[in-house]
């Protein structure tokens, strides 16, 4: 009774989309193509589901546990599963990127080849580019990276004996680096020894925004309507966000696009735009200008979240420690290392950096977001559940580096030699297919060799040059997973060694 005289309080405009809702989460759970994929109640029946997770900013670890409780393939979304199957890793590659990366696009036109959702089309656009990120090229700008090398291992050396939070500092060179190799337009963070302008801040809080409204792409398709988005999209003139990264970069496009500049340049954005495709065209000046900033957006928390995890695993791993000390001090002793150290050096004379580095990879996500792509007309068969055309398919790659069907039960181990010891071929083939952790296939990380290389150099560097302690090992830092991985309070101390 006390129910009925409620409900005439009820006006008709709230009633019907309460019976909306409810009957599409009841049609979502058990009349849905994905019905029979498991997974949790609510992530069948809606999205909020995933925002949830995404604001706990615990993503990865959550999406492992899921994997954990309801296998390789399990129900994210009324339209999104999430996958952990390498017999299926080669399809999910093939595939178009989903609408969730929409809105990571700072411009609706001349987008840049990371933002281009269709395979076929973004492939065209890559094989323009992808020479400008050749290690032939990348390597001439080596002495760049020096430079700021050795003023970070300055800053370290001034800081030598106290207790400090190394979080930042890796974030800065990163930021440094990558803007210098990017389109040598550096800030100089760790000159300044802080975030100058707070621009590193700024492009977080816009990240996690971001990562927010991406999960609604009906919601992103209304804000970037042509009448819409010039309003509330970055600009060459903020002094903060990605508008004021464009205005460092596309003020290097301008100058070089328009032969105004006669300085020869040794980086992306020059050897981007001196490479001409096979049919002889050149990219134009608005897809330059997105290109140019592709190298920050994209190499720069990465890879300060990889050297992160190297310094973390690394300093408290007395076993894998004691390895590298005797190679880097074997080189050192035959003088065979330069002050900082050339990756061919690296290459030749200290070789255990390379599974290091690849092992931080698998054990610490760099990539937080779960990375989705959408399954192509048709609809593909996985794990013996139909998915139809347009569903949409993630891979969370902390789940795939702990997931011991591929990596054995040490999955959880630091366990650099995984990756050269001998092992018979199928093991050798299933943890070459497990690591995606530059993903794979034509949208694989454009960037990886500039990665590569910087990350070789610091931590081979800073492994030579100082003792590392961690200051709490149990709880190293704090962490939020907002896409990227943000890492501060890393407190550490350091000694020198030579
Ligand atoms: C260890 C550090 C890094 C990791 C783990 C990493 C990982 C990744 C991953 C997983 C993707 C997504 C590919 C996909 O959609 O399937 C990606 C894309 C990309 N990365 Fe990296 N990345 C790193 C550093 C860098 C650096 C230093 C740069 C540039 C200098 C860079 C530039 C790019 C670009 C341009 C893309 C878009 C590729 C495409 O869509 O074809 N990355 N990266």
């Amino acid at each position: 009774m006390a129910i009925l005289s409620i409900i005439p309080l009820i006006s008709y405009w709230l009633l019907l989309p309460i019976s909306f809702l409810l009957l599409r989460a009841l049609y979502r759970k058990y009349l849905h193509p994905l019905r029979k994929v498991p997974g949790p109640f609510l992530a069948s029946t809606t999205n909020l589901y995933r925002l949830a997770i995404f604001l706990r900013g615990r993503q990865h670890y959550e999406y492992h546990e899921l994997h954990k409780k309801y296998g390789p393939l399990a129900r994210l979304g009324p339209n999104t599963v999430i996958l952990n199957d390498p017999a299926h890793f080669s399809d999910y590659f093939g595939w178009d990127k989903s609408p969730f990366w929409r809105a990571f696009r700072g411009r609706l036109t001349d987008l840049d080849h990371g933002q281009i959702a269709n395979i076929k089309e973004h492939a065209v656009v890559k094989r323009r580019v992808m020479g400008g990120y050749s290690m032939s090229n990348i390597i001439k700008s080596e002495g760049k990276v020096d430079s700021h090398i050795t003023e970070l291992m300055q800053q370290f050396s001034a800081r030598c004996g106290t207790v400090f939070d190394m979080a930042p500092w890796t974030q800065w060179a990163a930021f440094d680096i990558a803007m210098d190799m990017a389109f040598s337009n550096p800030i100089g963070f760790v000159k300044a020894g802080h975030d100058v302008n707070g621009l590193i801040d700024s492009l977080h809080e816009l990240l996690t925004g971001t990562g927010i409204i991406a999960l609604f792409p009906k919601f992103v398709t209304f804000m970037q309507q042509p009448w819409l988005f010039p309003l509330i999209a970055p600009r060459p003139t903020d002094k903060k966000g990605p508008g004021a990264l464009y205005g460092l970069a596309w003020s290097q496009v301008n100058k070089r696009f328009d032969a105004q500049d006669e300085e020869k340049h040794e980086d992306i954005l020059q050897w981007i735009i001196e490479r001409e495709d096979r049919e002889g065209q050149r990219l134009s000046k608005g897809v330059l200008e997105n290109e140019s900033v592709a190298p920050v957006l994209a190499g720069s928390d990465t890879s300060a979240t990889v050297l992160r995890a190297i310094i973390l695993y690394v300093a408290t791993n007395p076993r894998v420690l004691n390895k590298l000390h005797e190679e880097i001090d074997r080189a050192d002793a035959a003088g065979l290392l330069s002050t900082p150290p050339k990756y061919e050096e690296i290459r030749q004379h200290v070789p255990y950096i390379a599974p290091i580095m690849r092992e931080a990879l698998r054990m610490y996500t760099v990539v937080g977001s779960p990375m989705p792509r959408e399954v192509p007309k048709g609809g593909a068969s996985i794990n013996g559940y139909f998915l139809p055309g347009g569903t949409e398919v993630s891979i969370c790659h902390y789940a795939i580096g702990r997931n011991t069907a591929i990596f054995g039960e040490d999955a959880d181990r630091f366990r650099p030699e995984r990756w050269t010891e001998e092992v018979d071929p199928a093991t050798r083939r299933l943890r070459e297919t497990g690591d995606v952790f530059f993903s794979n296939g034509t949208m694989m990380c454009t960037g990886r060799n500039v990665a590569t290389l910087e990350i070789w150099k610091i931590a081979t560097q800073l492994f030579r040059q100082f003792d590392i302690e961690v200051v709490d090992p149990v709880k190293p830092w704090q962490e939020k997973d907002s896409l990227v991985m943000l890492v501060w309070d890393f407190r550490v101390s350091l000694n020198v060694r030579r």
